[in-house]
């Protein structure tokens, strides 16, 4: 029996494909299809606009019932942790009272407002999916198709499009939450601003949310991408800082970094109308995987391709940025792709579900996933020092534009700052590294360039060194005006490594 289990636990580590390729491929993609399905019906019925009250009265009724049964423990949503959108579990689902907030619908679409009126579980696929035939689409669209708007708010969202538009809070109108005292609010800018700006990266901390409105822009089929390589250090930063400044030029902008020295600057913007033979369909299941299509252009050169906005929107989705490829090595080859590639990617969900204990300790001990959003200032200096302290490439850059307002994360001047989001992900090339060692080098450096870490990825920061990244004033000063302290975790207590498993 044991030698069965080894050997079945070699399988499963050595051949992950298999089980990927010819089990969780086809469940995800069934999965697909029935949301997609489902949901499409629900908006075309317009059934979810009666049913939000009845799904928010039923979050109030839970939350009366955690205030009548004694408060024992605190509250957190029931969504399992193997659904969420980070390496870890969170271990605080299994002790505290979990309450329901089964909100999954596109509520309205307002073309007038130019806004659409969400519930918090609706994801970044699904919006994608029922505006862009409207010919609209939200300003920041995150590109991994599971990213929920909840997370994205009560965490934090970016996209190629934020050193235009600011992050996934900044084109939110408004909130509705149900608070720790059972009571429902709404809070914008104008109305009830202290919460609206205290809710961003609060982690649930402050209250459940229900509904997000969320600005729309006008969608159009295309976007006019143009590839440009570059061969140093010096050369990326410069290119990219420059193109990141001509906000009405760029629509978006994105760097991918192939080593040190090498990379590739894209910048795109929305049309209508493509050139003859440039248009490239990069969602299709037999097209390679995007990161491999980028590297594709430091042999190629300079180069201008127009890309279908949804395509564009989530290129990073098919290959998972470049996770993929440890998972299913022979993933890109044409052969696999023409065969299975329709069925790809598997889900998120399902890998972090299905992942043996063996399989977590290789990603534990082997393997890196962090984002750091820094000034664009200390650009070079920060690819320098990922560079030194785990060599993993490819390497995200995403510039974005950070303003003053209150809350949690804000810049560190009086006014709009450009900051950089450096995502690395992948299997570190250094001898010397250390998941805990590495990760608490980078956050002290982090720190002492005034920037941010995303929280979704293993923090090992003490509670004091997190309260030097975050502005925690008006964040507190909500969790007792609204007795929160006592209903919710803080949120260090949800994000830190001792509770993740
Ligand atoms: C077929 C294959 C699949 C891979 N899948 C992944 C993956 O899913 N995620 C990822 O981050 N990296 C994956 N890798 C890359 C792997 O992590 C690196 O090869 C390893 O981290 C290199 O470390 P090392 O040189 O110290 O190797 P080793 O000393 O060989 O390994 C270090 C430790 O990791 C374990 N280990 C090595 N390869 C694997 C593996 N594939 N799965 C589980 N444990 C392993 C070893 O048993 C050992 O305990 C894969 C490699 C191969 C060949
Ligand atoms: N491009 C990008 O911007 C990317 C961002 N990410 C990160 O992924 C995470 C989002 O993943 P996702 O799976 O969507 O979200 P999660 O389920 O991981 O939720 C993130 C946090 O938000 C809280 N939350 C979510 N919905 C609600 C709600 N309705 N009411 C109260 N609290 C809520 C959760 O609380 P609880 O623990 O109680 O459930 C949790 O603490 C974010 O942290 C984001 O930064 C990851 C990849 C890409
Ligand atoms: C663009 C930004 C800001 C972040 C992108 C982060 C993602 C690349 C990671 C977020 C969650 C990660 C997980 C995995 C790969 C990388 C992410 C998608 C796995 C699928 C890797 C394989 C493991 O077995 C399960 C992981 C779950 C989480």
């Amino acid at each position: 029996m044991a030698s069965f289990d080894s050997a079945l636990e070699h399988v499963l580590v050595h051949y992950r494909w298999v089980f990927v390729c010819f089990f969780l491929l086809p469940i995800s993609l069934f999965y697909e299809v029935w949301l997609y399905t489902r949901n499409w019906i629900v908006f075309q019925l317009n059934s979810a606009p009666r049913q939000h009250d009845k799904k928010v009265r039923n979050v109030q009724r839970q939350v009366k019932q955690w205030q009548d049964s004694g408060r024992r423990t605190k509250m957190c949503t029931a969504r399992p942790g193997w659904q969420t959108m980070s390496f870890r579990q969170p271990k605080y689902k299994k002790t505290m009272f979990n309450v329901n907030v089964n909100l999954v619908d596109i509520i309205n679409v307002d073309e007038e407002k130019r806004t659409v009126l969400v519930e918090p579980l609706v994801n970044m696929g699904q919006l994608s999916a029922t505006l862009t035939p409207l010919g609209w689409t939200i300003p920041v669209l995150p590109e991994i198709d599971d990213l929920t708007v909840g997370g994205m708010v009560m965490g934090t969202g970016i996209e190629s499009s934020s050193h235009k538009y600011g992050l996934f809070q900044h084109i939110c109108k408004s909130y509705e939450l149900v608070l720790a005292d059972g009571s429902v609010v709404t809070c914008s800018k104008d109305n009830n601003s202290e919460l609206f700006y205290s809710i961003p990266w609060s982690y649930g901390s402050l209250g459940f949310l229900t509904a997000v409105e969320i600005q729309i822009i006008p969608a159009t089929k295309y976007v006019k991408l143009e590839y440009k390589p570059v061969r140093s250090l010096d050369e990326a930063v410069s290119v990219f800082k420059e193109e990141t400044l001509k906000t009405t030029q760029n629509q978006f902008v994105e760097g991918l970094m192939f080593n040190k020295e090498e990379g590739v600057i894209m910048t795109g913007n929305m049309t209508e109308l493509h050139e003859a033979n440039k248009v490239n369909e990069i969602g299709m299941w037999y097209k390679p995987w995007f990161f491999e299509h980028v590297r594709s252009f430091l042999k190629k050169g300079k180069s201008t391709e127009y890309i279908p906005l949804r395509d564009y929107y989530h290129r990073h989705t098919r290959s998972i940025f470049w996770e993929i490829q440890d998972i299913i090595p022979f993933g890109n080859n044409p052969i696999f792709r023409f065969l299975l590639g329709w069925m790809m990617p598997p889900k998120v969900s399902l890998l972090k579900l299905t992942q043996t204990k063996a399989i977590k300790k290789l990603y534990e001990n082997n393997h890196i996933i962090q984002d750091m959003l820094v000034p664009i200032s200390s650009m070079a200096e920060s690819i320098q020092m990922f560079h030194d302290a785990v060599q993993v490439y490819p390497l995200w850059l995403c510039p974005f534009k950070l303003n003053n307002d209150p809350g949690l994360v804000h810049s560190s001047n009086n006014g709009d700052e450009i900051y950089v989001d450096i995502g690395v992900y992948g299997v570190p090339k250094v001898p010397n590294f250390h998941p805990v060692n590495t990760t608490r080098r980078i956050e002290e450096y982090v720190r002492k360039v005034k920037g941010f870490q995303m929280l979704y990825a293993d923090t090992y920061a003490t509670r004091e060194e997190f309260e030097e990244m975050f502005d925690f004033s008006l964040y507190k000063q909500m969790r007792n005006k609204l007795n929160a302290t006592e209903a919710f975790p803080d949120m260090y207590d949800k994000v830190n490594k001792h509770v993740r498993e």
